[in-house]
């Protein structure tokens, strides 16, 4: 690799579209330091063309872009700017092939039910592509995710709007409190390196080693188990709660990030709720190959293959259960999309704060928000919630205005927790015994286990641990923050981590820091009752609560998740910078599509490029590259206090006019530093021209809006299509080509 290049992701969706205006602008200033950034493809259209490359003509090859950045985690060097990609659920990834194959790429279909080795060769290949499949291979690194001081500055000026809460709501989490992961969690801590074995016993004495694992000394293994019985009986009783207390029913998961399990879940939930369609139906789906892990989506998919008055009869079935059953929340109620139609349209990191900023209210059919019961069936992480929601009936919504901050330090490396635990999760297919076995043959883990449950391991590497708590003391110094380690009492993994978390903090000068460990609820409500005093609280915590509260806090303090640096700095040295905390926003590509306009706030990009030139300039000396960072910061500041973020409505200012003030202020900020003569001689004419030019491409920006973009791709877009539609301004492109 040459030595100072930033590797820059092309991912999907809206920050794809951002990135064929924002790149060019970026590569351009870059230079002047030679810095060079290389675009590398790891979109989903491109994982899957990778996976078949073997099968495909030249001509319609794809590099394995996820692979390249994969390997260059290994190196000290590495300098990954990381965008947000999508984590396709099996819907997604079926009108990803379906677009490619119109496109002229002969991919398989996607085998449901494969037989053949080949069928099994293709879903592997596919299922390598399938959900959280880029951040598990990137994250070779624990996660520093906050609000930098002027994101916060400016939500503190300029508050996002927040629904007022009300002591009447009767909104509430709901979970189960038996026969889920949390009351089932085993642990332990391997004494030495080994392989272990995960196995199934079955009624009559068989043993079946399901798989064969390395583990090193010290790692932390886990195993638990949900009930499907109990799961569906929970569903149940939580429906016809709800329909007698007539409240709004949602259910919330992460089928992308639990690629294995949540699918699982989601069935059940969507088979329950349905129960009369699918007791009646129920062999019929099975011929015509229903998924119910895929969604009601995949019922009304399906159905089509059948005449039309035996759809019009499946039709009304499902009609007649919603006179059943509570009012279902909806995803786009103006196109009768439920809460169940896909299992990727309700992600809970995201979902959930949407609903405590909206008042705890949920999009009913009416396209009118409504009290709703929000279903997270296992309650290891759920209660967090309904702290959460209970502080905001007892308080009021927080105040943007003047809240505090809680930024995270987050456990992550090397696949940490349950993130990692899919190709260790198993739905059963029989009742018995699900075990873990150690090298000597001793028994260190079992559950009993009834067909249909779904019983998972998971490890967590001591490295990463280690490195973890020095991160959270780190932050807490260098923040003069307290840190609140969160770890239950209750949870079997929790008491092994403590015991290394107390053992590692002797590791560091800890005079003078605030460092607790607190129970989950314990420590939500601690930061919450700091929060509305304008105080600050770091959590200290592992991987899923570092998912959930990174969308939690920064979307109630800053109105998105989209705002927030975070970086993972690498346990081999190197650095990975991601752009915000959140995902690819698909609405706003609907936006493009339809008006010409993407409200994508690229912040989080312009935030995570400062630190990664900042660290080129610490690594390798390079002094431009230090003055670069410095005076992109301060141009983000003077964006964020003129104002000039991208605005929701088409005719406004979009991403593409805020990229065009990024580089006029970082012009003038480079043109203005006294630090390097030279940087400042040569962006002169450019923060000149651009500024005597502004209104003629602000109008230009603006006279493309309104009217449909014109994108041919979705999944797979062409780059030079896209940059016509993201470049539209002949005036700024020709000024920036000058430099
Ligand atoms: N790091 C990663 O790679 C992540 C990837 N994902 C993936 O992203 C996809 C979508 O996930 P979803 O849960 O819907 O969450 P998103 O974060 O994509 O979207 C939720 C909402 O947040 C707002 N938002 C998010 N980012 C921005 C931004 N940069 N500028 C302005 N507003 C923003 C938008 O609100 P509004 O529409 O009101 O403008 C958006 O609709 C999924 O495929 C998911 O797997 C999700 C999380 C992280
Ligand atoms: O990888 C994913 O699917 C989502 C990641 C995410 O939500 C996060 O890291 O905050
Ligand atoms: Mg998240």
């Amino acid at each position: 690799m040459s030595k100072q290049t930033i590797y820059y992701t092309l991912t999907d969706e809206a920050p794809a579209l951002a990135t064929a205006s924002l790149l060019p602008i970026f590569s351009a200033f870059a230079k002047e330091a030679d810095i060079s950034l290389e675009l590398t493809d790891i979109s989903l259209a491109s994982r899957i063309l990778a996976a078949f490359s073997d099968r495909l003509p030249a001509d319609k090859q794809a590099e394995d872009g996820l692979k390249f950045l994969g390997d260059l985690t290994a190196n000290p060097e590495a300098n990954i700017v990381k965008l947000p990609n999508i984590s396709a659920s099996l819907p997604q990834l079926y009108a990803a092939i379906k677009e490619l194959n119109a496109q002229g790429y002969d991919l398989p279909n996607y085998p449901e039910n494969p037989q053949s080795d080949e069928d099994k060769d293709i879903q592997a290949r596919y299922s390598k592509v399938l959900g959280s499949a880029v951040n598990p291979v990137l994250r070779q690194g624990n996660s520093d995710r906050r609000a930098p001081a002027a994101v916060k500055g400016f939500a503190r000026k300029n508050p996002h709007s927040m629904g007022k809460w009300s002591k009447t709501s009767i909104s509430h989490a709901d979970y189960m409190r038996d026969g889920d992961f949390y009351s089932s969690e085993q642990s332990v801590t391997m004494p030495s390196a080994q392989t272990i074995n995960i196995e199934f016993v079955a009624k009559d004495g068989s043993v079946d080693v399901k798989k064969s694992l390395p583990v090193l000394e010290g790692e932390i293994i886990d195993s638990m188990k949900i009930s499907c019985t109990k799961l569906r009986a929970f569903f149940e009783k939580s429906l016809e709660e709800a329909k007698a207390d007539n409240i709004m029913w949602s259910v919330h998961l992460k089928a992308t990030m639990m690629k294995v399990s949540h699918p699982i879940v989601f069935g059940h939930a969507v088979t329950v709720f349905f129960k009369d369609v699918f007791e009646k139906y129920g062999d019929l789906f099975k011929e015509i190959g229903v998924n119910p892990n895929n969604g009601l989506g995949s019922v009304y998919d399906k159905i089509q293959s059948l005449p039309e008055a035996q759809q019009e009869e499946i039709k009304q079935a499902i009609e007649a259960c919603y006179a059943t059953r509570p009012e279902l929340a909806m995803v786009d109620s103006d196109k009768g999309i439920t809460n169940l139609h896909v299992p990727s349209d309700v992600i809970v990191d995201a979902s959930m704060p949407a609903m405590i900023r909206n008042s705890g209210k949920m999009w009913g059919r009416d396209g009118k928000a409504h009290d709703a019961k929000a279903v997270i069936p296992d309650s290891t992480y759920a209660r967090i919630y309904q702290e959460t929601i209970n502080f905001c009936k007892t308080n009021g919504a927080f105040d943007p205005v003047t809240m505090g901050t809680v930024p995270n330090v987050g456990l992550m490396a090397q696949k940490a927790e349950e993130y990692g635990s899919h190709d260790k999760t198993f739905e059963l297919k029989e009742d018995g015994v699900m075990r873990v076995v150690d090298a000597a043959g001793n028994v260190l883990m079992q559950h009993d286990v009834e067909k249909g449950d779904i019983w998972r391991a998971c490890q967590t590497k001591d490295a990463p641990i280690r490195d973890w708590v020095k991160l959270g003391v780190t932050r807490a110094r260098q923040s003069d923050t307290p840190a609140v380690f969160w770890l239950e009492e209750e949870r079997a993994h929790d008491n092994e981590l403590r015991k290394k978390v107390e053992l590692y903090l002797q590791e560091h000068d800890t005079n003078g820091l605030d460092i607790r460990i607190m129970n989950y609820n314990d420590a939500i409500r601690f930061s919450m009752e700091r929060i509305i005093r304008g105080k600050d609280t770091i959590s200290v915590t592992g991987n899923i609560l570092r998912d959930y509260l990174t969308d939690l806090f920064p979307i109630l303090e800053l109105g998105t998740s989209a705002k927030m640096l975070s970086i993972v700095p690498m346990l081999e040295g190197g650095g990975m910078y991601e752009t915000g905390a959140g995902g690819s926003a698909p609405k706003h590509v609907q936006q493009l599509m339809e008006e010409n306009h993407l409200r994508w706030d690229s912040l989080g990009e312009f935030l995570a490029v400062a630190v990664s030139f900042e660290e080129l300039g610490i690594k390798h000396n390079n002094e431009k590259a230090k003055i670069l960072a410095a005076c992109l910061d301060k141009a983000t500041g003077k964006l964020l206090d003129t104002n000039k973020s991208p605005s929701r409505k088409a005719g406004e200012l979009d991403n593409r006019g805020s990229h065009f003030y990024l580089a006029m202020y970082w012009a003038q900020e480079l043109a203005a530093q006294t630090d390097n003569a030279e940087l400042a001689a040569k962006f002169a004419p450019l923060a000149k021209e651009l500024a005597e030019k502004e209104a003629a491409i602000v109008a230009e920006l603006a006279a493309v809006q309104g009217k449909p973009a014109g994108l041919s791709g979705y999944y797979h877009i062409d780059l030079a299509e896209v940059a016509k539609i993201m470049r539209p301004s002949n005036t700024f492109n020709t000024a920036l080509a000058s430099l």
